[in-house]
C-alpha cells in the first residue's frame, strides 16, 4: 500500500523535452494505468517513479517521504523506494529453474525457508503457472516467461508494483485470462499498482484510474468510465473507444444560459447544467465538433419519431457485434450492436440518437463543452 505524489516533473533527454509539468497522484491502493500512443512519456514516467531516470525539475513522495527533490539534487536509491518493476523484457536468469528465479530474491532478504516455499508456491499459483516451478526459462513460451516476471514481482510483497507493457508477448485469448489474472491480484494483494500500456482495453478493464498522456503531457485522469463517457478534448475522444467515435461537424450557440446546437442530426438544446466550466463563447455562433458513440446509435428499419433517415453503407456482422456505417448525406456514421444484424446495402433505414449521450466539442479549442449524461 502507498501514496505516490508526483508534482511538475520534467524530463529532458538533451533537447528532447519528453515530459512536461507532470503533476499526478496515486493513491494508496489505486490501479493506476499510464495510457496513450507510443512515444508519449508512460515508460519514462514509470523509471522515474522507480528511480531508473532523474528528472531535471519536481519532487516525487511515497507515503509522505521524499524520494526526488530536483532543486535539492536529491534522488533515492531505487532499492530504498520499497517497489518492485516488471519490464517488458522480463529478465529471467537462464541458470535457474522458475521456482529459483523467484526464491532468490527472497534469499537474498534472508528469508526462512518455509517462507520463501510459502511465497513462491503462493505467487505461482496466482498466475497459474505452478505446474512449471522444476522449469528453466528456455522451456517456456513468451507468455509463460512474462507470468514468471510478474509472479516473481508478487512474492516480494512488495508496497508498489510497478508493470510495463506485461502482457504484451501474449495472445489475445490468454490476455484476457491474465487480464482477469491481475485484476484479482490487485484486490487481493491491495497494493498500490503503477501500469504502462498503449492498450486502451487493458486500460478500461483493470484500471481504478487512468492517467492519459499527450506528447509528453497528462491529458486527463479519470476513472476508466468518465474518461471514456466525457474525453476531455477530442484527441481523447478519438483515442478512446473502439470502433472510434462518430465526429460530426456543427454550429453552437449559447443562448439563455443554455446551448443551442444544429447540425445534420437537427438542433438541439442543450440544458445550463450539462455544459462544463470550460471556456466557450458566450455570444454569437461558434463552430463545434459533436461526437457520438458507436453504440449508442440504434438502427430502426421502421420511421421513429425524431429518427434521422439515413441509408446502409457497409454492414458487418462479426459473431458477437455487428458495425454498421451509415450515410446521411455526405456524413457517414459508424453504429454498433450486440449480435449478429444483418441489413441490405443501400436500405433505407433510420438512426435513433439519444442527444444526453453525445459529446459536444469546441471545434477552435477541442476541448469538451457538453459532457454526456
Ligand atoms: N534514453 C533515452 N534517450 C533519449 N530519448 C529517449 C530515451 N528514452 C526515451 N526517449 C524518448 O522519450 C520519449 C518518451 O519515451 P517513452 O519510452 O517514455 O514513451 P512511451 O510512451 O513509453 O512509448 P512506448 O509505448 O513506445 O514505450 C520518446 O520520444 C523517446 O524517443
Amino acid at each position: 500500500m502507498s501514496r505516490i505524489e508526483l508534482k511538475h516533473i520534467d524530463k529532458f533527454y538533451g533537447s528532447n523535452h519528453v515530459l512536461r509539468d507532470i503533476n499526478l497522484t496515486i493513491e494508496d491502493g489505486d490501479f493506476m494505468t499510464l495510457l496513450g500512443p507510443s512515444g508519449c512519456g508512460k515508460t519514462t514516467t514509470l523509471r522515474v517513479v522507480s528511480g531508473l531516470e532523474k528528472p531535471q525539475n519536481g519532487t516525487m513522495t511515497i507515503d509522505g517521504v521524499e524520494m526526488i527533490n530536483a532543486d535539492d539534487a536529491y534522488y533515492a536509491e531505487p532499492s530504498k523506494r520499497g517497489l518492485n518493476l516488471v519490464f517488458q523484457s522480463y529478465a529471467l536468469w537462464p541458470h535457474m529453474t522458475v521456482y529459483d528465479n523467484i526464491a532468490f530474491g527472497l534469499k537474498i532478504q534472508k528469508m526462512s525457508k518455509a517462507e520463501i516455499d510459502r511465497r513462491v508456491m503462493d505467487s505461482l499459483r496466482m498466475m497459474r503457472i505452478d505446474m512449471y516451478k522444476d522449469r528453466y526459462p528456455t522451456e517456456l513460451s513468451g507468455g509463460q516467461q512474462q507470468r514468471v516476471a510478474i509472479a516473481r514481482a508478487v512474492a516480494s510483497s512488495p508496497k508498489l508494483l510497478l508493470l510495463d507493457e506485461p502482457l504484451s508477448n501474449l495472445d489475445a485469448k490468454l490476455r484476457i485470462d491474465m487480464r482477469a489474472e491481475l485484476q484479482r491480484l490487485h484486490k487481493e494483494l491491495g497494493t498500490t499498482i503503477i501500469y504502462v500500456t498503449h492498450d486502451q482495453t487493458e486500460a478500461l478493464t483493470m484500471s481504478t484510474k487512468i492517467a492519459l498522456f499527450k506528447a509528453g503531457e497528462l491529458n486527463q485522469v479519470a476513472t476508466p468510465t468518465e474518461l471514456y463517457n466525457n474525453p476531455i478534448d477530442l484527441e481523447a475522444a478519438d483515442f478512446i473507444g473502439n470502433p472510434r467515435i462518430n465526429l460530426l461537424d456543427g454550429k453552437a450557440e449559447v443562448i439563455n444560459g443554455q446551448l443551442v446546437v444544429k447540425s445534420d442530426l437537427g438542433g438541439h438544446t442543450f440544458p445550463a447544467e450539462h455544459l462544463t466550466s470550460e471556456e466557450f463563447p458566450k455570444s454569437g455562433e461558434f463552430d463545434c465538433v459533436l461526437a457520438i458513440r458507436p453504440e449508442q446509435i440504434a438502427i430502426s428499419t421502421q420511421p421513429v419519431e425524431g429518427a434521422i433517415p439515413v441509408t446502409i453503407y457497409a454492414n458487418q456482422p462479426a459473431g458477437s457485434e455487428t458495425i454498421t456505417t451509415l450515410k446521411a448525406g455526405t456524413d457517414e456514421f459508424l453504429a454498433k450492436d450486440i449480435g449478429q444484424i444483418r441489413y441490405d446495402l443501400d436500405q433505407k433505414v433510420w438512426a435513433i440518437i439519444d442527444q444526453d449521450k453525445i459529446n459536444i466539442y469546441n471545434k477552435e479549442t477541442t476541448r469538451l463543452i457538453k459532457r454526456a449524461v
